[in-house]
């Protein structure tokens, strides 16, 4: 996606902040809403000052008004700059949406994708407005066009430039059957022909998700930052409760001992301002906002803020292995005949189970079963083909009497025990050998005859280990869970250095193992792209799909990553974390800033009461009107200079919780305190030089 400098994005985000002074914009932040009523009363207090009826000097009033005004504008321009981005990238997205006609073909059936070709249909398609089709119509798409909506390949391969979306220039191939089945609609068709399956009615495609997302138009508050509110809101009820108080308390102080002056308004709605928590306050929706947008810039479309968050405090990462800690194009790489049997039989009987098997491996298989019997296949007929299940594990086909299967060791080894065979103890020992260097070991059987093994190679992905290791750094387990067999996922385990492994995992354990996990209290993640996925990434609770990955997947996840990487899953448990960092550095500061506040506007606003209070004056600050709009100001000023903090994040290092919490509540417990010691009596020096006091 395209990146925009910061600089262009502040010109819009001054005119949205002042756009959301609107009542309706500001009652969603109940602390800023205080600070909104306390302008505007102060305003009215300034006006009657101006028309005779002063409480204080009017220029005071002024003052701390337009303070309290500038301090509502900076919290909105905080949140109009964390949108900004979001609302350009949506902008861009919009762009692609355009509607075209697609060429519909009316009576296209599941069947009819076996062999098809564009030939014959392109006689036969309709054209209709790409806006109108709905889930199930069957498009056909050719070199040069735009995909009319998200879909499913269902015949036909092509090299798709998917660049409009993913920012990536190099052209993808899209494929039927397998995990690299999906289209997006919008991106474009560079060569060959494909017959798509339209996946998504009008309105509901990944284009208008994505929209909707980066607009924030779904933009709901997370549950911690619900309980963060609520928490803000209780501390501002208190002060309220506290400052309302003070109030008769003047007035019957000064009435009893007949000396003094009241309490004035003014100041009591700036003491009350700089009390509330108005930092946090004023940054917590940026900083929900810019945690999207981070992930947005890492390429990933979170579909909730609550995924976001949910990734911050990830323990358990569960990955699979084929595509994930390996390259995943897993390919034949040799034919390995069992004792008494030709290679050549192996090979052919190996192909014929694979001729209708569309995944990467069994085209694979037919590829180098092609190449090494140097003819192609014989054509079958009445021939009943198996297809391949993570379930069963297997694949083949039957032709009359005889059936011919390939899969993992104990799957072809079950079902040869049904028929009262087994698998040659010879065999076994070979597929060890396969599975010990890190390759998947098929068994190939033709009827009860074991004919030998298909060694598939497979390349785990340079410098996944150190990644893994940063991962572990953060106290986050890895778990590989993978349907392969024992001694292949161990050798790649220890290849790629995970803490743990799962083999000869079924959609359903992988299902039970994140439910294992969560019921221990604690919170998993996992990619995939597989419609086998599906169940496991709906029921983790952060579920990174990957783009190229089947539709199914991505409805299921609450992430999509627009590379398909699935190693992104560190980037974005880094971004989940900085985020809620963030928040927790900006309240910690937010809080402990109030201190110095109260120090500078208690004893000068109570000064005329209380003489003695002037004891409090710690800062020697030079009257008790610019103590008062010192402590404004700088209440103000605080937003302003967080804003960068809030929309960056606080950095991120790989240490452990315990740490890390001791450094921030020294950084910003013991910041947030000193700091507006030096900041109010800075102000208040510089008032006092422009003649204010
Ligand atoms: N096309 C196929 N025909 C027959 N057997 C297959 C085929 N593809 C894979 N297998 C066997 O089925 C097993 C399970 O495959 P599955 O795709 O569920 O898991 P995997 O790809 O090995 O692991 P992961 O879960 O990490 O992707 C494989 O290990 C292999 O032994
Ligand atoms: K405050
Ligand atoms: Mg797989």
């Amino acid at each position: 996606m395209s990146k925009m400098s910061s600089a262009d994005l502040i010109g819009p985000a001054l005119a949205d902040g002042v756009r959301k002074l609107a009542p309706s914009a500001q009652l969603k932040n109940p602390v800023m809403f205080v600070v909104y009523a306390g302008s505007i009363l102060t305003t009215v207090l300034w006006i009657m000052a101006l028309a005779g009826r002063a409480e204080a000097p009017a220029g005071f009033i002024l003052a701390v008004a337009a303070w309290l005004w500038f301090t509502v504008l900076f919290a909105n321009f905080a949140e109009a700059l964390a949108e900004g981005r979001g609302k350009q990238q949506a902008a861009a997205l919009r762009g692609l949406r355009t509607t075209l006609t697609a060429r519909v073909l009316k009576d296209f059936r599941e069947a009819d994708a076996a062999g098809a070709t564009p030939d014959g249909w392109r006689a036969r398609v309709t054209g209709q407005s790409s806006g109108t089709l709905r889930k199930g119509d069957v498009v056909l798409v050719e070199a040069g066009d735009t995909i009319p909506g998200d879909g499913q390949v269902l015949a036909g391969v092509a090299a798709v430039d998917e660049s409009a979306i993913t920012g990536e220039s190099a052209p993808v191939i899209r494929e039927s059957g397998g995990d690299f089945s999906s289209v997006t609609g919008g991106t474009r068709v560079l060569s060959d022909w494909i017959f798509v399956r339209i996946a998504a009615n009008p309105g509901e495609s990944f284009l208008d998700r994505m929209i909707a997302m980066v607009e924030g138009a779904r933009r709901q508050k997370t549950p911690n930052e619900l309980a963060l509110t609520i928490l803000l809101v209780g501390l501002t009820v208190v002060f309220l409760l506290v400052t309302v108080t003070l109030l008769p308390f003047s007035i019957y102080s000064v009435a009893a001992s007949g000396a003094g002056a009241v309490v004035t308004v003014t100041a009591l709605v700036a003491l009350l301002v700089c009390l509330i928590p108005t930092t946090i306050g004023g940054l917590l929706s940026a900083i929900g906002v810019a945690g999207m947008s981070r992930m947005m810039q890492a390429n990933v479309i979170a579909t909730s803020g609550r995924a976001i968050e949910a990734a911050g405090d990830v323990d358990v990462l569960l990955l699979d292995k084929t595509g994930t800690v390996t390259y995943g194009n897993r390919q034949a790489s040799a034919f390995l005949p069992a004792p008494g049997v030709q290679q050549a039989e192996l090979a052919a009987a190996a192909r014929l189970a694979s001729l209708a098997d569309e995944t990467p491996e069994g085209r694979s298989i037919v590829a180098l079963a092609d190449k090494a019997l140097h003819k192609p296949a014989p054509a079958v007929e009445g021939a009943g083909f198996v297809p391949f299940s993570a379930h069963t594990r297997m694949s083949g086909v039957d032709l009359g009497e005889r059936s011919i299967r390939k899969g993992a060791l104990s799957a072809v080894a079950a079902w040869l025990a049904e028929r009262g065979d087994e698998l040659p103890r010879e065999l076994i020992r070979m597929a060890d050998d396969v599975a010990r260097r890190g390759s998947t070991p098929l068994a190939v059987s033709d009827g009860g005859r074991a004919l030998g093994i298909v060694e598939l190679k497979d390349i785990v992905k340079p410098g996944i280990r150190e990644r893994f290791g940063e991962l572990r750094k953060m106290g986050i387990k890895t778990v590989m869970v993978t349907g392969d067999n024992r001694l292949t996922a161990a050798t790649i385990a220890a290849e790629a250095g995970v803490d743990d492994f799962q083999a000869e995992a079924t959609p359903e354990t992988k299902l039970r193992l994140i439910r294992g996990c969560q019921a221990e209290g604690r919170l998993v993640a996992m990619t995939g792209d597989g419609t086998n996925d599906a169940p496991a990434l709906a029921q983790a609770d952060v579920a990174v799909a990957m783009n190229s990955g089947t539709q199914a997947a991505r409805e299921a996840g609450n992430m999509v990553d627009l590379d398909s990487d699935p190693t992104k899953l560190i980037e974005i448990v880094e971004i989940g974390k900085q985020m809620l960092m963030t928040r927790g550095a900006l309240t910690t500061f937010s809080v402990a800033n109030d201190v110095a506040k109260y120090f500078a506007i208690i004893p000068a606003a109570f000064a005329p009461v209380y003489p003695q209070l002037q004891i409090l004056n710690v800062m020697g600050l030079a009257t008790p009107a610019s103590a008062i709009l010192s402590a404004v100001i700088f209440n103000a000023l605080i937003i302003v200079a967080l804003i960068p903090l809030a929309l960056k994040g606080v950095r991120y290092r790989p240490l452990g919780a315990a740490v890390l919490l001791r450094r921030n509540m020294l950084v910003y417990g013991l910041g947030g305190l000193l700091v507006p010691f030096a900041g109010i009596k800075a102000v208040d020096m510089a008032l006092a030089a422009c003649g204010w006091a």
